[in-house]
């Protein structure tokens, strides 16, 4: 699949979402952070906003739950219209139900995990999902400063899923940047989100051409 662009809609204009989509075109997904205040302390969105911008954005959306119990909610995130579905694995008290729910009703199944974290206690259900999110921020606002202390979690849960011969995406999310994607990509990440260095750059559509040429030149997996 190669190298994948994710902006995150958290910095965009929330009134004028359908824009904010249209003005990253070159983009593979779109990011949706959907926080609850209880998770994270942050409110954004939940599933009527989702299913207006799944009709009206040309790209297939990438939701991140940051939120409680997503056991509960995560399916219905497919049936508004969600392509992959994240839900964080500090969260989540049946990870491999609600995963086989998710992809039952058609969407990539993903699990993230916060910076402190890890991924050894997940090896044996990797096989469950499609996509691993590996935070590079603490969960709940945009803008935050990249944690350099995440990058070697990136190159573990890539042996991880080599070892086992499997097929999984690994996204990071996070203060992303043009500092920051290369080390991410080099240690072996291929789903990138970025947020404000998208959307506060000059020409949303140059950056995310940019972003994926940084990190295609270093991609080594
Ligand atoms: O999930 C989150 C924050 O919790 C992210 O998706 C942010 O929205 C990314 O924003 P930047 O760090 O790229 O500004
Ligand atoms: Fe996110």
């Amino acid at each position: 699949m190669g190298i994948q662009i994710a902006p995150s809609i958290l910095t965009a204009d929330f009134a004028r979402l359908a824009d904010e989509a249209a003005a990253v075109s070159n983009a593979d997904w779109l990011h949706v952070d959907v926080m609850d205040n209880h998770f994270v302390p942050n409110l954004t969105l939940g599933l009527p906003i989702v299913e207006s911008l799944a009709k009206a954005a040309a790209q297939p959306l990438d939701c991140h739950l940051m939120i409680e119990d997503p056991d509960r909610w995560a399916p219905g995130y497919v049936e508004a219209g969600a392509s992959s579905v994240t839900f964080h694995a500090e969260a989540c008290r049946a990870p491999i139900r609600t995963a086989r729910e998710i992809r039952a009703k058609g969407a990539r199944a993903a699990l993230a995990l916060k910076p402190a974290t890890p991924i050894e206690p997940y090896e044996d259900i990797l096989a469950e999902f499609d996509m691993i999110l590996i935070m590079t921020v603490e969960p709940g606002f945009g803008g935050q400063k990249f944690l350099d202390v995440c990058v070697p979690k990136i190159r573990r849960t890539r042996d991880l899923i080599a070892k086992h011969g499997l097929d999984l995406w690994i996204e990071i999310d996070g203060g992303i940047s043009t500092e920051t994607i290369e080390r991410c990509a080099e240690a072996g990440a291929d789903v990138f989100v970025a947020g404000s260095a998208v959307y506060n750059a000059d020409d949303p559509n140059t950056m995310v051409e940019k972003l994926r040429t940084l990190a295609a030149d270093v991609t080594t997996h």
